[in-house]
């Protein structure tokens, strides 16, 4: 099985990277010279776009202001294209004549496989195409198929998602900083609390606010942190920061 990456970035960088362990070859694509210096061993090899069009599989991972161009290089290709194009719709990729699309939203936890990737299909795309998509994408993470419509959701809400959970897990180290411990000391702590935090939700699956109370004593510590934290609006904030990228999404898939 060929696969190709067009566009060897930050995401196609990883998705190269990753996919190598299934595909026997990976083609890749690239403007910057120095992005590939690091594929120059097998399975990988540095090709053309026409080279790219013979494999089964393209990942399509340039940013929304390239794909044009390349779609109109691409046209006819019958395989098929896995896009992780912010607000490129599979009706957009269906009129280059590329009939068979997987569209992908991905997020940064596929470096370390732990990403989240929501995909939806074209009508053309058959069932054992399907499997085999999942197959490879199943080397990076959660894949959960979603109705296309909810993309710009999902964009702000998993693609966008880590930036936002790295600004607060910088507020928490700032704070550490403030209370006298050093980088180094609180940066596996706090890694390790937002980890843990996030698998007991996982694993639980129960609501956020069942554990916030588990926490929370009487007239304790969390209460009185809870108290400046509503009175400071970061509920609020945070739901308006994913609301201006679910807006952001939209208007990208011109809506
Ligand atoms: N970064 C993320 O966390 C996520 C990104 N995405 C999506 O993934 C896509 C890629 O994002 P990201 O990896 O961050 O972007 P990058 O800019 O890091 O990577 C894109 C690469 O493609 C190259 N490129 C541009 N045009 C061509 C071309 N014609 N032929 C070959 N290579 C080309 C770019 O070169 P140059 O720099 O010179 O333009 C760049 O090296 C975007 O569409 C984004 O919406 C989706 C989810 C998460
Ligand atoms: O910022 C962006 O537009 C891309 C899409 C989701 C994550 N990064």
């Amino acid at each position: 099985m060929k696969v190709s990456v067009i566009g060897v970035g930050n995401m196609g960088s990883i998705f190269a990277e990753k996919l190598s362990e299934k595909a026997e070859k990976v083609l890749l694509v690239e403007k910057v010279p120095e992005k590939l210096a690091r594929f120059k061993r097998e399975p990988f090899e540095i090709v053309d776009i026409e080279t790219a069009k013979l494999s089964d599989y393209i990942v399509l991972a340039v940013k929304p202001q390239d794909a044009s161009s390349i779609l109109e290089k691409l046209k006819g290709y019958s395989g098929v294209l896995i896009s992780i194009v912010a607000g490129l719709k599979i009706s957009t990729i269906e009129e280059y004549g590329i009939l068979k699309v997987a569209r992908v939203m991905p997020n940064v936890g596929v470096r370390v496989k732990e990403g989240v990737l929501a995909v939806s299909y074209s009508e053309k795309v058959r069932s054992e195409e399907k499997e085999g998509v999942k197959s490879l994408l199943e080397s990076l993470g959660l894949v959960v198929e979603i109705e296309e419509k909810h993309f710009p959701a999902i964009t702000a809400l998993t693609g966008s998602g880590p930036a936002f959970v790295f600004v607060m897990t910088e507020a928490f180290l700032d704070a550490a900083l403030k209370m006298g411990l050093s980088f180094e000391v609180a940066r596996d702590l706090v890694y390790k609390l937002f980890e843990g935090s996030a698998r007991l939700l996982f694993e639980t699956k129960e609501h956020p606010a069942v554990w916030k109370h588990r926490v929370t004593s009487p007239a304790g510590t969390t209460i009185e942190g809870i108290v400046a934290m509503e009175k400071s609006a970061v509920r609020g904030g945070i739901i308006e920061s994913l609301l201006a990228s679910h807006r952001k999404a939209l208007e990208l898939e011109g809506k």
